[in-house]
């Protein structure tokens, strides 16, 4: 069997302090996405201080999570579309301009989750995305995010958010 070394979206994102998504916050939920095929992945394990009942994940902790999953994953397919790699130029950042999250069951908090997100649509700087959660193979929750890119280094009237 071959072991494919995972390329993290949020590795390609410099000085992102975002809660959720940003590798330069230490008090952050510091996701990790990546490809498997069509679908953006990412599996998380949370900590008892994010609960909302005992054992049970808390909302809105959980809207972050796909909040921030479906951000990384707008920009990452952007630039696959484009066939290039995620340290090139230009630079996109995407923020949150919908999101609708469907919670159908529970979702623990002691136990790892599994947040799959697919493009719906690209259209100019909107990209709408599904993303559903999994906790021990069962759905948890379904989401529907849109994705507005606020920046784009081409443009020289943009301002990067993630750099001071
Ligand atoms: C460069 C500065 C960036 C500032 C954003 C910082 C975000 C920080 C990271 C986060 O925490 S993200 C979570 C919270 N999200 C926000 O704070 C975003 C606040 N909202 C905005 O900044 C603007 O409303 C937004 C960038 C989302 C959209 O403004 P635009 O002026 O770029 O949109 P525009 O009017 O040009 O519309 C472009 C398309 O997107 C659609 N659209 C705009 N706002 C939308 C929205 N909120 N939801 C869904 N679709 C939206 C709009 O209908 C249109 O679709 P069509 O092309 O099909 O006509």
């Amino acid at each position: 069997m071959t072991t494919e070394e995972k390329i993290y979206f949020q590795d390609f994102m410099p000085g992102n302090v975002c809660f959720g998504c940003g590798n330069n916050n230490p008090e952050g939920l510091q996701i990790k996405s990546y490809w498997e095929g069509e679908e953006a992945v990412c599996r998380w394990s949370s900590e008892e201080k994010y609960h909302g009942w005992a054992n049970l994940l808390n909302g809105g902790i959980l809207a972050t999570l796909i909040d921030c999953h479906c951000m990384c994953s707008a920009m990452a397919y952007a630039y696959k579309i484009e066939n290039r790699s995620l340290d090139s130029n230009p630079v996109y950042r995407y923020a949150t301009g919908t999101i609708t999250v469907k919670y159908l069951r529970p979702t623990p908090n002691n136990k790892p989750i599994e947040l799959r997100a697919v493009v719906e649509e690209v259209k100019g700087k909107k990209t709408t995305m599904k993303c559903n959660v999994y906790a021990e193979g069962e759905i948890t929750a379904e989401a529907q995010v849109i994705a507005i890119r606020v920046f784009d280094s081409n443009q020289s009237n943009a301002g990067n958010p993630f750099v001071e």
